[in-house]
């Protein structure tokens, strides 16, 4: 197996790697570093936790060691949790070179970032709409010069979900060379395919990791079927199960809305277990501040919306528990993918009531792998299930009492008037 200086890396950067305990590339890294350094695009698309980051990051380092300027790479990212855990690999792995980087997202502070963006970062990590509200508003920067434009989770910034990317991507690329090397990473590029190949034009290297599944060996895929009315029942005894049988495990919630997330980590907070949240309702310096205190293990129970789903890498998280089925399949592939990372050990359980059977079955199907039921003692489920569902209903009358609904009303109002299809501010 090829090593990371016959893949063309400098000493430099292979002692960096080592120091982080990165002896040995992984696939991915194997088959597209070497097209990145000779020039080439690339479209990678390889399993979640398999090292995708520092397939570009390192390549990106490499080229900007020979020829040090700013703006030199500009990297777009769905999330702004996910901007930042990209930079910090940028910053750890390039200290040497004593790179400067920026990180432009939203819900922070546009006035420092438009600062930052002037003093000529070597890398630029955004997410589009950000980026693009700085391209609008100001003029004291320039990305003309900008060897790499670096898509990661390239996908679910073309498709047009409930945060369309398309009118951001268009002003972000205006102000772009048309010279230079574009790179697109996900777990799940081949649905859109056709359309990241306009973006890549430079006789793209497309790679993809050859495997019969979409998800990887070392996750054990479960489900539990249940009644809607038992799910937090289920929830809450796999949660006491798991932290009386293991002391160092961090899980993963996923939930449907802003607040069932809220909803969940109230009640879970009831029964005492050291749970923390995260979901686009909270203020941004909130969102990084649990996420940090999550990774740290200070709380070992993150409940989050698919805000979560992609790319975070928290390499003590054990179990996903999916509390909704996912309806899209590759959602299910990026949530369950938040665990059994880097060849680590993992499960992911998912919560399957009686209407949700069809969403398995195309789960299966995408995914190449058949789910298999998680045995649990249901007399013991039985035995809580008052208990807490009458704890549920009193985080739920908590929460009405407070102006949840009505942020989250404002909010939908704000994106409204940013995304130009309301022009004032209506009270009803
Ligand atoms: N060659 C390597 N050897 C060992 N560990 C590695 C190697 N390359 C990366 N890693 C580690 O593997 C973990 C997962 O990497 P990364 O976050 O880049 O995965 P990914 O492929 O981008 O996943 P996702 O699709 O979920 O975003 C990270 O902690 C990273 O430091």
């Amino acid at each position: 197996m090829a090593d990371f200086s016959s893949l063309g890396l400098s000493d430099w950067l292979v002692r960096q790697c080592e120091q982080l305990g990165i002896n040995k590339p992984t696939p991915v890294q194997e088959h597209c570093m070497p097209a990145i350094l000779q020039g080439r695009d690339c479209l990678g698309c390889a399993k979640t936790g398999s090292g995708k980051t520092a397939a570009f990051v390192l390549p990106v380092l490499q080229k900007l060691s020979e020829d040090p300027y700013g703006i030199f790479c500009l990297v777009l990212t769905p999330t702004r949790e996910l901007a930042y855990q990209i930079a910090e690999q940028f910053r750890v792995l390039g200290k040497p070179l004593g790179l400067k980087d920026c990180i432009i997202v939203g819900g922070m502070d546009m006035v420092s970032q438009a600062l930052e963006l002037s003093n000529q970062p070597h890398v630029v990590v955004a997410t589009p709409g950000r980026l693009a509200d700085h391209i609008r508003s100001s003029n004291t920067f320039s990305m003309s010069k900008i060897q790499f434009l670096i898509m990661d989770e390239a996908d679910r910034l073309l498709e047009q979900g409930c945060t369309d990317f398309t009118k951001d991507l268009e002003t972000i690329m205006g102000i772009l060379p048309a010279k230079r090397q574009t790179l697109l990473f996900s777990a799940t590029l081949t649905d859109t395919l056709q359309e990241l190949k306009k973006i890549a034009m430079n006789q793209p290297y497309f790679w993809e990791s050859k495997s019969e599944t979409r998800t990887v060996e070392e996750l054990d895929q479960r489900y539990i079927l249940t009644p809607e009315k038992v799910k937090d029942a289920y929830l809450v005894h796999l949660i006491q199960t798991f932290t009386d049988q293991h002391d160092d495990w961090s899980i993963i919630i996923f939930t449907n809305t802003c607040k069932n997330c809220q909803i969940i980590t109230m009640m879970l907070r009831e029964f005492n277990f050291p749970t923390i949240s995260l979901h686009s309702m909270m203020k941004q310096k909130q969102r990084f501040a649990n996420l940090a205190k999550f990774k740290a293990s200070v709380y070992k129970i993150l409940i989050a919306t698919d805000v979560a789903a992609r790319g975070l890498d928290i390499p003590t998280v054990q179990v996903v528990i999916n509390h909704n089925t996912p309806g899209i399949p590759k959602i299910y592939i990026h949530r369950v993918g938040r665990t059994a990372r880097a060849g680590r050990n993992g499960v992911s359980i998912t919560l399957v009531t009686q209407y949700d059977i069809h969403l398995v079955h195309s789960i299966e199907e995408q995914t190449q792998t058949k789910l298999k039921e998680y045995p649990v003692e249901e007399k013991e489920v039985l035995k809580i299930l008052t208990q807490v569902n009458v704890t549920r209903r009193e985080c739920e009358i908590k929460l009405e009492s407070t102006d949840f609904d009505e942020k989250k009303e404002i909010n939908k109002r704000k994106q409204l008037i940013l995304e130009g299809k309301v022009h004032f501010f209506f009270s009803s």
